[in-house]
């Protein structure tokens, strides 16, 4: 079980780093074996700080972030190569993740240098073989290609395959299918369903509401930095409570309607206010289901 406990993240801006911005405010969340939580909101409102935090790719400024009960804030380079084994994440742009001048595969020996120096050849290739199969890819037509040769979802998969290598619990998947066409989105979007399946938890970060839907057990909706509601995806998305969660929702557009059809007006939300006090608290409206105080 991964648990963010009450997380602040403020960045140092403007010249010389002299004004703070918040990002992320007193958010807390967990992700059980087995699950996939959604964070969606607009951009800005803090989703992917909260992945970089989990991923310990920028620092926490306030509160804990804890696996399996163990806090694992602010440890050492040790403590954080055994967390790795752990915790792996996948981001938006397949291609940056990659050196166009080295074959795609490589990706896999920096896990093998770091984690499987010990291991033979032909039980690497063996183990490197399986992964591939798990995330559906025939080996023989990825291993051995150079990026440019490879599609994104192919290069996406292989990426999770990476993260597979190590025996995680939580995978962070960060906007993993916004740069994919439709086809290979839905590809990608079972293949996180199956791991689920296998006991895998996924922080599944995205602004697109519709995706959150379709993976999702739970879902948190962000608006500056902090958490406006979460719970249930069904509960969340049927009976929305927060005004800025309804405006979210209604801004999804529909197949069956055209832009003209009905246009709705947005609710009126309360301006981005002082970003150093705490947010709104959040309240149980039913079970499984927290909206935070608004006017
Ligand atoms: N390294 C950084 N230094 C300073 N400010 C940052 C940094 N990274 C993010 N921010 C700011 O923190 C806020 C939250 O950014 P974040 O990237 O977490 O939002 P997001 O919800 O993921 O947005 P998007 O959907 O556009 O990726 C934004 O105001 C952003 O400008």
């Amino acid at each position: 079980m991964l648990e963010l406990k009450q997380v602040w993240k403020s960045y140092r801006v403007g010249a010389l780093g002299s004004k703070r911005l918040v990002a992320v405010r007193d958010v807390s969340i967990d992700i059980a074996p087995g699950e996939v939580l959604s964070v969606v909101g607009e951009s800005g409102s803090g989703k992917t700080t909260v992945g970089k935090m989990v991923l310990q790719l920028t620092s926490v400024t306030r509160g804990s972030i804890l696996l399996d009960g163990v806090d694992v804030t602010a440890k050492g380079h040790y403590e954080r190569k055994v967390y790795y084994r752990k915790v792996q994440g996948v981001f938006q742009d397949p291609f940056s993740s990659y050196n166009p001048i080295f074959k795609a595969d490589r990706v896999f020996d920096t896990v093998r240098e770091s984690y499987f120096p010990q291991l033979k050849r032909a039980e690497w290739t063996a183990k490197v073989d399986d992964v591939l199969q798990s995330v559906r890819l025939d080996p023989g037509s990825v291993l051995g290609k150079y990026p440019h040769q490879l599609s994104g979802g192919q290069l996406q998969r292989m990426l999770i395959a990476r993260a597979l290598l190590l025996d995680i619990q939580v995978l962070v998947a960060d906007e993993i299918i916004s740069m994919l066409d439709a086809s290979t989105r839905i590809d990608v979007l079972n293949l996180l369903g199956e791991l689920r399946e296998r006991g895998l938890g996924v922080l599944f970060i995205t602004h697109d509401l519709s995706l959150a839907n379709y993976i999702s057990e739970r879902v948190v909706i962000m608006r500056h930095g902090a958490v406006v509601e979460m719970g249930a995806t069904g509960k969340v998305f049927t009976d929305p409570q927060h005004p800025y969660s309804r405006n979210l929702i209604a801004s999804v557009p529909q197949l069956h309607r055209k832009w003209s059809d009905d246009p709705q007006t947005p609710e009126e939300l309360e301006p981005d206010g002082d970003r150093e006090v705490d947010p709104s608290p959040l309240t149980e409206v039913s079970e499984n289901h927290w909206v935070a105080a608004h006017p």
